[in-house]
């Protein structure tokens, strides 16, 4: 359990912050930065610093404000220019020590910058640490859209180090439980089974975001560009975006976060997949129980489907027109590129606001 092989890179579980300050020392970068968010500064910052007392390179910090507010072009903007300023060359290092939000946004704006920066995932979130570090989908929102502009580019290397998730709020925990019982949901029954009855008052054993990591790389190790089937990492976003994004748009700062409107959509896509792929009535109720036990109810009326409809309508599964989602077959089996219609997915979203 200390190392992963992703597509070019490590993931690694073992000494991680030992092994970020040696991947820095070998390097021989002219330069580093460190990406950090209001929160990730003042949690997680100092416990790397200690580490780079002894190093002779000099780094800068970039800090943005907290949340998927800030996963937009005028923040990209801000760190391109802090990249500027600092005088970063294309020689230079990007550590993104964050959540979901600062490793996809700073991915984004490393690839980017001056056509791309080496960068690394050092992930604090248990999101961004069973999924979001991996796999190399780098982005941000535009539009209010989720993840419309972006790239697929790999970090050089990932680090997971278990004592970030401590400051982590409860809120942030059972976010990322949502994209683990995805992982067994699309593609381990038993991995399911294990994490339904687990206690999620706190954050979960390191085997498991090792599990999970495990399940993640071999989806992307084996497509890499989403060509195929690593749309069933997507199993519960065709909703879930949607219902994410009309959250954000609504609710202030109260808006719902990733892994509670992806929940929401596993639920409605599990009802999906009863009807369209082979999953039983059995299987749907387990699925909706479990989750909708899990996480707080949201409401979705007949006055909202409209507009989820046209999000829904923009995803980036869909092909010439037609809705695609990822759909259950059973309990850790998926499959791709079923079309629903409007009727079907507002119906699924009938079946939630009837639970
Ligand atoms: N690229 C991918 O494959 C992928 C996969 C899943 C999700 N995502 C994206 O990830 C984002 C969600 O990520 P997230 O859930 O990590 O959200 P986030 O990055 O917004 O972090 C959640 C909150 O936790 C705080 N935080 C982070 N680490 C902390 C720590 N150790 N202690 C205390 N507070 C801490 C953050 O400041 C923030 O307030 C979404 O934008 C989603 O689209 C990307
Ligand atoms: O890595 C993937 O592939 C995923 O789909 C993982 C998802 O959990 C993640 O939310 C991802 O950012 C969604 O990507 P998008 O292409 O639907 O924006
Ligand atoms: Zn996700």
């Amino acid at each position: 359990m200390d190392t992963i092989n992703s597509i070019s890179y490590p993931v690694i579980f073992k000494d991680t912050l030992t092994q970020l300050v040696n991947f820095i020392e070998q390097g021989n970068y002219s330069r580093f930065f460190i990406l950090t968010d209001e929160h990730t500064g003042e949690h997680c910052l100092p416990l790397l610093q200690e580490r780079l007392e002894h190093l002779n390179n000099s780094y800068d910090v970039i800090e943005v404000n907290a949340g998927e507010e800030s996963k937009n072009i005028d923040f990209c903007a801000g760190i391109w220019k802090m990249l500027i300023d600092f005088g970063a060359d294309r020689h230079s290092l990007m550590i993104n020590l964050g959540g979901g939000v600062i490793g996809d946004m700073g991915g984004f704006a490393a690839s980017t910058y001056k056509r791309g920066i080496d960068f690394v995932q050092v992930p604090t979130t248990l999101l961004s640490q069973v999924d979001a570090s991996v796999g190399g989908k780098t982005g941000i929102d535009f539009d209010n859209l989720k993840n419309i502009i972006g790239t697929f580019t790999q970090p050089k290397a990932v680090f997971i180090e278990p004592a970030f998730l401590q400051t982590l709020p409860q809120r942030q925990i059972l976010s990322g439980y949502a994209e683990m019982l995805k992982h067994g949901l699309i593609q381990d029954a038993a991995y399911w089974s294990e994490l339904k009855g687990a206690d999620i008052n706190a954050a979960p054993a390191p085997e498991l975001v090792y599990q999970s990591v495990a399940i993640k790389n071999k989806v992307v190790v084996d497509d890499p560009f989403e060509k195929g089937f690593r749309k069933c990492l997507n199993f519960g976003h065709t909703v879930g975006h949607a219902v994410e994004t009309y959250s954000l748009l609504n609710d202030g700062s109260k808006h719902l976060t990733h892994g509670e409107a992806i929940a929401i959509g596993m639920i409605c896509e599990a009802w999906l997949s009863h009807k369209n792929a082979g999953l039983t009535t059995d299987e749907l109720n387990e699925i909706t129980t479990v989750l909708n036990n899990l996480y707080p109810r949201y409401e979705l009326d007949e006055t909202c489907h409209s507009v989820l409809h046209s999000l829904m309508k923009t995803d980036k599964k869909n092909q010439n027109g037609n809705i695609n989602c990822t759909l259950l077959n059973k309990i850790g089996e998926c499959s791709i590129d079923h079309i629903c219609t409007e009727e079907e997915l507002c119906d699924s979203l009938r079946y939630y606001a009837g639970l």
